[in-house]
């Protein structure tokens, strides 16, 4: 007789924007799934089943209330690479493992990175409302952008995402800059053509672009705030794609609003999405986008099959190729 599949609960079928069925078939190829809104109809009945928690980034389902309904749990898998959204010893103190996807989710980010980094220095945005506005009948100058060709970059975080960031500047023949807990390797540095910054203030000071792709812990949240926003040249521009906290957002405001800083592109804010009535919607020097860094489906799709890799071992017990630990 074939084996009972284990139980999955899913937080919701096919990711954060549900629009890939496809998704959910990856996973009901090793599992039986229960989805968030069911579980929540009956909690006892799935609570007692369930091995193994799929959680994309900002599931409700992850809360500790929920967890503590279930008494099985032996992984809690969850897509992308933050996991500041979990409570790592929390979830390991109920005999469960936490485990993220890194790896699959650096390109699509990088490439957003990249992407916000163009339109914000070149306005592409405006250009675009302008050109499909009938009203309009020229092009206003006010659209000269900044240049981005051999600008500097300051990286915070070199990580995986970060180095990518940095291999996709050298198209852009940019001087790069990071700054880093730990320096990387002179063969990545000169790979990317990237200098080592050991003082963040003078990466701030130095940087045409400042991109923002530190993981959030407890050292990194606020790590932007009033003073490093003042340090920046008036002329730079603030790329965050990594996570809200990280930079003060009350400073970020005013830095915007006094021309401190000539413009922001975030992927990222606190909280998310920001109210409409929030004051930076406002502002014409910011650009913002709902958090979107590994939306493709390429990214999707691999993200979907390391999760499931991650709950499969963990169910069985066996290590768990990508377990994160608590700080
Ligand atoms: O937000 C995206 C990620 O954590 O990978």
């Amino acid at each position: 007789m074939e084996e009972e599949k284990p139980w999955a609960l899913i937080s919701e079928v096919g990711g954060p924007h549900g629009y890939l069925e496809e998704l959910a078939d990856i996973v009901k190829q090793h599992f039986q799934i229960v989805c968030y809104k069911d579980f929540l109809q009956n909690p006892v009945l799935y609570g007692s089943k369930i091995q193994a928690l799929l959680n994309w980034k900002y599931c409700p389902a992850a809360k500790p209330w929920l967890l503590k309904l279930l008494p099985c749990l032996k992984v809690v898998a969850s897509g992308g690479v933050g996991i500041d959204h979990l409570d790592v010893p929390f979830i390991n103190s109920l005999g469960a493992k936490v485990a993220n996807t890194p790896g699959v989710v650096s390109d699509a980010t990088a490439d957003l990175a990249m992407g916000l980094l163009l339109a914000s220095a070149r306005n592409i945005l405006e250009g675009h409302q302008i050109a499909t506005d009938p009203k309009t009948v020229h092009i206003p100058q006010n659209l000269m952008g900044v240049e981005v060709t051999r600008a500097t970059l300051g990286i915070i975080g070199m990580g995986e995402i970060g180095y990518k960031i940095a291999q996709r500047s050298k198209g852009f023949e940019m001087k790069v800059m990071y700054h880093k807990r730990t320096r990387r390797s002179t063969k990545d540095e000169q790979a990317v053509g990237a200098s080592y910054c050991e003082n963040l203030d003078d990466l701030l000071r130095c940087s045409d672009f400042v991109m923002i792709a530190v993981n959030l812990t407890s050292e990194t949240s606020g790590l932007i705030g009033h003073r490093e926003l003042s340090l920046m040249k008036p002329t730079a521009t603030l790329i965050n794609i990594s996570r809200g906290l990280i930079v003060n957002q009350d400073a970020l405001l005013e830095a915007l609003q006094s021309g401190t800083i000539r413009a922001a592109a975030l992927d990222v804010t606190h909280p998310e999405p920001l109210p409409r009535d929030h004051p930076l919607l406002e502002l014409p020097n910011v650009l913002i986008t709902p958090h979107i860094g590994i939306s493709t489906i390429t990214t999707a799709r691999g993200m979907v099959k390391k999760m499931v890799e991650n709950a499969l071992a963990g169910v069985k017990g066996l290590p768990v190729p990508n377990e994160v630990h608590p700080h």
